[in-house]
């Protein structure tokens, strides 16, 4: 199909209006806004975006432009907060008015209409899942009881490492893999045949949740959502998705009736919980496709993140090796009276988790976070009309030199004697967010990367298989490392079983 080009005076008087519009729209509605670059006519500050990955651009702009800063993206107001005290106040002095997420059409599609924990408005629906998740999905006590699982994965992973010694492998690759494969047992049970094919439809979800959609710039221009065609693809990969949960679904509500003693089923799987939940009955009643967007949750949350920080972590440990040394030497001092890395002693790794803690302040797998100004609000003195997009962004903030000495430069030992958490307390240090919708999935993803990084350190040694370690981050909804890492593992602690 040939889309039909305007003639020239129709473009030209189109634009002009548009022009004469957006310079009376502008003087009628004159606010005392955030500072921000000047906007062009129909793209506002879409220009001032390319050439970059998106937080390193808003980050050189707000250099410029200040902490809170205003652009324009396309149709869409947007404020981008990048310093720990505006942060705080938008996260946390003035959190309601912005604990809603801005809506986006790949959120909206795989999150059956903002009806999962992440998506779902600020209110009674929204809080009555979170509690589900706080006090049950992901609690401690749940995060303790996949340990067995946890450490099954990971240990088939250091198996088929340890018959690759000495040839290069992509270990990216297959920390996803692992990754997506504890968190899919984790949530959904058993993997049985006809489940596998869901890593590769939820990945071209996420790919197509990453990008700037045309239609998502201009809402007010039907034509776009037409011809951009991300909402036509969205819907068939929720199609396939949503076959293989629902007869997950199915499957389980088959198995509870025939087992009806708990104590002699396996494992409990995140959506048995779910399911309980929804036979219990809520004040808002849960439904099917609700379930399934909490999975989509589970699942997005579960695997991403986790693996984005451990390739991250690998890679900044490869560029340092003193560091790599130090890490080994401790997990290895640790662990060499077992001859294995048991879970339950992770918490004796005190330089480790201070190299995780250093990986999360330097590459937050969410670079920046989403929200939008649910009512007027007025912070440092500027207006923040209802409606606007906020774009936190955490990796501006995690380097900030007023807090952070040498901030872009990895130094675990910052983390040895410092009282900084990532918990929300300290709004220099958000990469699992703050306020009222944190990361409810902290302790669950900070398992799923302790674990296996340990494993890789204790068991191997590791050089590269390149000349040279690439870092260059790549665009998406984490920002993952773009090219895969490829490492030559030296077995050097070979497997001896638990007694
Ligand atoms: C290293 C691992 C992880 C990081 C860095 C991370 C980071 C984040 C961030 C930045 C947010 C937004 C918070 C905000 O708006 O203030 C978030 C929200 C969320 N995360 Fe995580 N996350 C991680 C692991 C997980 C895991 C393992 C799960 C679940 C299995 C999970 C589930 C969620 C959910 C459900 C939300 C939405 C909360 C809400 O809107 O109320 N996350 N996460």
């Amino acid at each position: 199909m040939e889309i039909p080009i305007p003639s020239l005076p129709i473009l030209v008087s189109f634009l002009l209006s548009a022009f004469i519009l957006a310079k009376l729209t502008r003087k009628s509605s004159r606010r005392n806004l955030p500072p921000g670059p000047r906007k062009l006519p129909l793209i506002g500050n879409l220009h001032n975006l390319i050439g970059s990955v998106p937080h390193r651009a808003l980050h050189q702009l707000s250099q410029k432009h200040g902490p809170l800063m205003h652009l324009q993206l396309g149709e869409v107001p947007t404020v981008i907060v990048s310093s720990a005290d505006a942060a705080k106040e938008v996260m946390k002095t003035h959190d309601v008015k912005f604990a809603s997420r801005h809506p986006i059409l790949a959120a909206e599609i795989m999150s059956y209409g903002y009806t999962s924990i992440t998506f779902s408005p600020y209110g009674d629906y929204w809080s009555q899942l979170r509690k589900i998740c706080t006090a049950e999905l992901l609690s401690t006590k749940r995060v303790q009881s996949f340990s067995s699982l946890r450490e099954r994965v990971y240990s088939d992973l250091m198996k088929w490492i340890a018959s690759m010694e000495g040839s290069p492998l992509n270990l990216s690759e297959k920390l996803y893999w692992s990754t997506y494969s504890f968190t899919t047992t984790a949530a959904l049970g058993k993997v049985t045949e006809g489940r596998e094919p869901l890593l590769p439809i939820f990945l071209e979800g996420v790919e197509l949740a990453a990008g700037f959609d045309i239609a998502e710039l201009y809402p007010s221009v039907k034509l776009f959502r037409i011809l951009s065609g991300v909402r036509r693809r969205l819907l068939l990969i929720r199609e396939k998705a949503d076959e293989i949960l629902e007869s997950i679904v199915q499957e389980h509500r088959d198995r509870a009736a025939v087992f009806n003693d708990r104590e002699e089923e396996e494992e409990e799987d995140l959506l048995d919980v779910l399911l309980k939940f929804q036979d219990a009955g809520q004040q808002i009643p849960l439904t099917n496709d609700n379930i399934k967007a909490v999975l989509m949750d589970m699942l997005g949350g579960g695997s991403e993140t986790s693996a984005t920080m451990m390739n991250w972590a690998m890679a900044e440990m490869m560029k340092n090796p003193a560091i790599l040394k130090k890490a080994q030497d401790e997990v290895r001092l640790v662990f060499d009276g077992k001859g294995y890395v048991e879970e339950s002693r992770i918490d004796e790794l005190k330089y480790l988790k201070s190299v995780v803690k250093e990986t999360l302040r330097m590459h937050p797998p969410g670079t920046l976070l989403l929200r939008k100004c649910s009512e007027n609000c007025e912070i440092n003195e500027y207006e923040i009309a209802a409606e606007t997009q906020i774009i936190v962004n955490i990796w501006a903030i995690n380097r900030d030199p007023k807090y952070w000495e040498n901030g872009d430069c990895f130094e675990p030992e910052r983390f040895l004697d410092s009282s900084v958490d990532f918990r929300g307390n300290h709004m220099e240090y958000i990469p699992f967010g703050a306020g009222r919708r944190i990361c409810p999935g902290m302790n669950f993803g900070l398992a799923n990367l302790q674990l296996p990084l340990a494993m890789l350190l204790y068991h191997f040694d590791w050089k590269l298989a390149a000349p040279e370690i690439d870092m260059t981050e790549a665009f998406g909804i984490t920002t993952k490392i773009k090219n895969d890492l490829f490492l030559v593992p030296l077995l050097k602690r070979p497997f001896s079983l638990p007694k």
